[in-house]
């Protein structure tokens, strides 16, 4: 058993002939399935980008983690709203356990920063040579792929035009986030993870990954996959499931959706647990597109009319939450009481 792997490329085809209709209609049904079944899938993106662009991310990433601690930390954290920059190795706690993990953020720029207000400062960037120019370049096409990949996803969910619409002018701002991670190798006595058991928090997280196998591992439900991941230390909780490898693909990011989408579909789609566990050094780059700041998410009609077709799906409301305020929960509490990000 593996996560479904899905073409984007109807979705960027200007041509909408039938037999296009009839491949963006597959394309967004299996969208659909992959969000009810894991929450997580493998975009191939090799028709929307150069693999190589990437690839020098990888490379630059691995070239300012390289730097001495202290050129490392004139971008640290705390320069800024403690969201924004450079985060040092075990800074970060997940479940009460350092992660094995350096990082930079950015977020979406805001007007008026103010460094004192929690995400409200200003990013910062290394002055490793074409670092942000690239970076940025990145983000623009990670930003328009959360837009095209919202439209399957409306698709997906069979909404009117109208109701489509609505849903992209939630998003048409995004409060993106984009981390670079670099990753030592963990080693067996480590307690905890390379980076330790969370669901992510916003929309859609695209993940580009080098090839390292074993080391992005998905929480599935009561599905028998048979995987080996026995010799790892056992996950805290109470539920029933197996955790499966998001091993990485060629030409594909790992997709996932955050809790935003939850409440869209009324749970219906499940923001899943995942962790990392690195035993070899690794570079990652996630970008995260995220709802815009001051967007309301409730539960989207066309989610419920799902529900209301299948009899046990439906059940209790989730409640409405306005995206910022729900990440100045998250991140910007968190941060300041040193609790992590997740
Ligand atoms: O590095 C990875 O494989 C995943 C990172 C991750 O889950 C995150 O940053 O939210
Ligand atoms: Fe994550």
């Amino acid at each position: 058993m593996s996560l479904p792997i899905i073409d984007i490329l109807p979705y960027l085809e200007d041509n909408r002939s039938p037999s296009n209709e009839a491949r963006r209609r597959e394309v967004a049904t299996k969208i659909h399935n992959a969000c009810v079944d894991y929450g997580f899938f493998y975009l191939d993106i090799s028709s929307y980008v150069d693999l190589q662009v990437p690839e020098e991310l990888t490379t630059l990433a691995r070239q300012f983690f390289s730097l001495p601690q202290e050129e490392k930390d004139k971008i640290a954290l705390k320069n800024e709203d403690q969201a924004r920059g450079y985060a040092r190795l075990k800074e970060n706690v997940t479940n009460g356990k350092a992660d094995n993990h350096e990082g930079i953020d950015w977020y979406r720029p805001v007007e008026k920063p103010d460094k004192t207000k929690p995400l409200w400062g200003e990013n910062q960037w290394p002055t490793v040579p074409t670092f942000r120019e690239k970076y940025e370049n990145w983000v623009d096409k990670m930003k328009a792929l959360g837009l095209i990949v919202m439209g399957a996803m409306a698709d997906g969910l069979g909404m009117t035009s109208e109701e489509r619409e609505d849903l992209c002018r939630q998003v048409d701002d995004s409060f993106w986030v984009m981390r670079a991670i670099g990753y030592p190798p963990l080693h067996n006595d480590h307690d905890g993870f390379s980076c330790g058991a969370h669901k992510d928090y916003g929309c859609l997280t695209f993940l580009y990954t080098d090839p390292t196998p074993a080391a992005l591992q998905v929480f599935t439900h009561n599905v028998d996959v048979g995987s080996d991941v026995s010799d790892l230390p056992a996950e805290q909780g109470t539920q029933a499931g197996s955790w499966i490898n998001a091993d990485p693909i060629p030409g594909c990011v790992v997709c996932n959706i955050g809790e935003m989408w939850e409440i869209w579909t009324n749970g219906l789609y499940k923001s899943t647990l995942h962790r990392v566990v690195h035993r070899s050094k690794n570079y990652r780059i996630p970008f995260f597109f995220e709802p815009n700041f001051n967007a309301r998410i409730e539960p989207l009609a066309a989610a419920l009319r799902i529900q209301a077709d299948k009899p046990n799906t439906g059940g209790k409301e989730y409640k409405s939450v306005v995206y910022g305020d729900f990440l100045l929960n998250k991140v910007g509490n968190n941060f300041a009481d040193g609790k992590g990000k997740y």
